[in-house]
């Protein structure tokens, strides 16, 4: 589905500006990845995208019968329900219980998470990977067509995390949700997005919006990024003076 932000600001009781004039449209089935400094508003724009916040000046624009689903940096299970009755609870809301397939969907993709012989299992019987495969059949199982992501692969292992960006890449393929992910990571937005948009520092607003030139199945290898980041933060300097923290980014010696 298609999506339209138009924002002229977003202030917070106490003062705080998050954001202001920030514009954006996201194409039907588009993935996007919304990069910027800590602290500048992407969880912000995220919860009012969600509706989570409704006290902001401006217009959030998507079609009536669009469906959201949102993944958090944590991944947000009860403790005291199993995994299947972790996904039925989301299952189990009024909008979804007259569709039949629901629990046939959640079989699958938990087979396909594979996930199938820990259903009964309880969140801390699962590693942090684990739960976060959870999170994603949670997040796929009603079928969204937009579905809103914040960093939910912070604090894993790089190999776990790459596993889990492999099964998301997958499960968008066949599903064409429309994607805003918001990740600190330059490789990674990089190696998921059809774009990046680059947020300033507080208050946020786009400063580019940067179509990625990669063809699909994408390059796992972070190496193969490389020469491409390279070419970015040299085409658009601003990125590196303080707009952008790199840890993964070797920057590119001068001539
Ligand atoms: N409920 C609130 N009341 C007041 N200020 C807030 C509130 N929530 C967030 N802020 C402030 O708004 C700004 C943007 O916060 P937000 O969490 O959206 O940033 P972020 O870009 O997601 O940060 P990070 O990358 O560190 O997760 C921050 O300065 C934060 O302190």
């Amino acid at each position: 589905m298609s999506l339209s932000i138009n924002i002229p600001h977003k202030t917070y009781p106490n003062g705080v500006c998050a954001l202001q004039d920030l514009h954006l449209t996201a194409e039907r089935g588009e993935f996007i990845a919304l990069v910027g400094p800590s602290g500048t508003g992407k969880s912000t724009l995220l919860n009012i995208i969600a509706g989570l916040d409704q006290d902001f000046v401006g217009q959030i624009a998507y079609p009536p019968q669009a469906t959201l689903s949102f993944m958090f940096q944590e991944p947000r299970l009860m403790p005291w329900l199993s995994v299947a009755d972790n996904i039925r609870l989301v299952l189990d809301a009024p909008q979804y219980q007259t569709d039949s397939a629901r629990f046939t969907r959640m079989d699958t993709l938990l087979q396909q998470l594979d996930l199938q012989d820990f259903r009964d299992s309880f969140p801390k019987q699962l590693s942090g990977g684990m739960k976060r495969r959870v999170a994603l059949v949670r997040a796929f199982v009603t079928q969204p067509s937009l579905l809103l992501m914040d960093e939910p692969f912070q604090s894993l292992d790089e190999p776990t995390a790459q596993e889990l960006r492999q099964l998301l890449l997958t499960l968008w393929a066949e599903n064409a949700p429309t994607v805003l992910f918001v990740t600190h990571s330059l490789n990674e937005a990089l190696l998921l997005a059809d774009r990046v948009i680059f947020l300033s520092a507080r208050p946020a607003r786009v400063i580019l919006d940067y179509r990625v030139p990669l063809p699909r199945p994408r390059p796992l290898a972070t190496s193969a990024l490389q020469p491409l980041q390279v070419t970015l933060l040299q085409e658009y300097p601003a990125l590196l003076s303080g707009v952008l923290t790199l840890p993964t980014f070797s920057q590119p010696h001068s001539p």
